[in-house]
């Protein structure tokens, strides 16, 4: 239920305006802005040492578990476990070729579509692990009904925090067939197409959002089922210079559901 204070593998945790505030209440998460989230994912690679690769890793490993935990295998209604990953042509794409990958080890039957591929190694090489481990690439945008047929749910990994402006093509027709289909979707980071701090009236409604690193301001006006936190590497310096007050992760576990 939106709006309570849910209590999740034994932690409480308060989104931000949710809840009335009690002394031992955990602090509010920071909702980020469109620059602050650029800063941050800068300052990981600059100040500390990160690759792209490796916390792309760690996104997409956080997006292919949630998934798991709010569509096991067990409950999916298609006889066969089929999911559907749509891949942009950024890092949020990525992210995307990552979870398709992790999924596929987690036992689903992960489809990618990839328009739009930048011509640099690392994505190549997201491209080639995927084929290598049996992974099949669309050519075209499947129509609504075909998805709704074919796939138990949608990934979409299309657009992140760096979206800005109208959707240019194909992006544009993508997005126009997902607003259509009934299945559910799970956004990773945002949902594309929507403006990163102000969100959007018309777009797309995904089931499930997976922010990562923190929730950027759209992720206020989520209203599907499932909100996911994932990314779990920044360095307690960087959570503190940018007040972040992330949750704290339980265990060992990579995700965190805000709600
Ligand atoms: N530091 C972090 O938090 C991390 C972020 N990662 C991912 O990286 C994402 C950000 O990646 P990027 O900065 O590469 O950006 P995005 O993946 O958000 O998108 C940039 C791409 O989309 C295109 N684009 C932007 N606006 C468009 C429009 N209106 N129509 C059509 N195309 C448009 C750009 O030309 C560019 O190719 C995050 O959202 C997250 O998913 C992870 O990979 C790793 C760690
Ligand atoms: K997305």
């Amino acid at each position: 239920q939106r709006g309570a204070c849910p209590i999740i593998n034994g932690n409480k945790y308060k989104p931000e305006h949710s809840c009335r505030q009690t002394s031992t209440m955990a602090q509010q998460i920071k909702y980020l802005g469109q620059e602050e989230a650029q800063h941050i994912d800068e300052e990981l690679f600059s100040e500390y040492s990160f690759s792209v690769d490796q916390l792309m890793e760690l996104a997409g490993l956080s997006c292919a578990t949630a998934v798991a935990k709010g569509y096991p295998l067990a409950s999916l209604v298609k006889s066969k476990p089929t999911v559907l990953v749509i891949c942009g042509p950024g890092n949020n794409g990525g992210d995307g070729l990552v979870c398709a990958r992790h999924l596929k080890l987690f036992g689903y039957e992960p489809t990618v579509l990839y328009p739009k591929r930048p011509n640099k190694p690392l994505f190549q090489s997201l491209t080639t692990q995927c084929e290598k481990m049996a992974i099949s690439f669309l050519e075209e945008m499947p129509e609504a009904n075909v998805i709704d047929e074919a796939y138990n749910l949608v990934i979409d990994a299309i657009f992140g925090f760096s979206f800005k402006g109208a959707v240019r093509e194909p992006f544009g027709s993508i997005l126009s067939v997902l607003k259509k289909i009934t299945v559910p979707i799970a956004s990773v980071d945002i949902p594309s197409g929507w403006d990163v701090e102000n969100g959007s009236t018309d777009g797309l409604q995904p089931d499930m959002l997976i922010s990562l690193t923190a929730p950027k301001k759209a992720a206020k006006q989520f209203k599907g089922r499932y909100h996911f936190l994932g990314g779990r590497f920044v360095p307690p310096v960087l959570e503190q210079k940018y007040q972040l007050n992330l949750p704290q992760y339980p265990g060992t576990d990579c995700v965190y559901q805000l709600n």
